[in-house]
């Protein structure tokens, strides 16, 4: 269960939220725990060291180091314990203008620095209306995944993210979500084979909350979220990361 904070929380509230947190997160072994910070944040919330939580970067850079003013170089966010990075949201491929290969390139960056890549996926609502989500979505996964083993793949994470019910309060209905969570499982075993499929965790995200988390969860081919305005609030996480109790 992957909370991404997006452009909000300064370095004073990721300590608080960090310490709301502390010793309240279910195992590993249980849910996967993860807060995807602002760069910024980051060094702070690994200060922290909350048990149980992953500390993931929201975008990263395709080179190591180099002259590329404002950009977060993967190498240095693994030396600093960063375990899980975003890549591809549709916020960055929407205002940041990234294409398909810009992600690639970032998850192979991510990849080669020991970094777990969640690449992110997701149609608009004209290609909703469309009927054209299948053929945009699995577009998307399979040119993110280009040149990636298979024991690479097996261990990645991808989240589908419906454009449309981002941050409006407008979830997909779990029957819808797992549709295209199963199109994208379906996708990878094309493009490899079954057990690579089965291994790759699928997470849904768009308006997910304490209140639709069970729902969601329960459906076969959704292994998490990735959640964004719930996962500000220490409780309201805490109940995200918690739904099976
Ligand atoms: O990365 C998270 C998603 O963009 C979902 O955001 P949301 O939960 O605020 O709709």
């Amino acid at each position: 269960m992957a909370g991404n904070w997006k452009l909000n929380k300064d370095p004073q509230e990721t300590a608080e939220f960090a310490q709301a947190i502390t010793g309240k997160l279910p195992s590993d072994s249980e849910v996967i725990s993860i807060i995807a910070a602002p760069a910024i944040d980051l060094q702070t919330l690994l200060d922290q060291k909350v048990p149980n939580l992953k500390v993931a970067s929201e975008n990263s850079y395709f080179e190591d180091d180099g002259a590329y003013t404002g950009e977060t170089s993967p190498l240095a966010l693994h030396e600093m314990g960063i375990t899980y990075g975003i890549i591809g949201h549709s916020e960055r491929r929407g205002y940041f203008k990234e294409t398909d290969e810009d992600i690639n390139k970032k998850a192979h960056a991510l990849i080669k620095n020991q970094i777990t890549p969640i690449i992110c996926c997701g149609e608009s609502l004209e290609k909703r209306e469309a009927g054209k989500v299948d053929e945009w979505v699995s577009g998307q996964v399979t040119a993110a995944l280009k040149g990636i083993s298979a024991n690479e793949v097996a261990n990645l994470v991808i989240a589908y993210e419906p454009i449309w019910a981002i941050g409006t309060g407008k979830t997909a209905t779990s029957d819808q979500a797992e549709e295209v969570c199963k199109m994208i499982r379906h996708t990878i075993e094309d493009l490899y084979d079954e057990g690579t499929a089965n291994s790759v965790h699928i997470l849904y995200g768009g308006s997910v909350k304490p209140a639709n988390v069970k729902d969601l969860m329960s459906k076969e081919d959704i292994d998490g979220g990735l959640v964004g305005g719930a996962s500000l609030d220490p409780e309201s996480f805490l109940q995200l990361v918690h739904y099976q109790d």
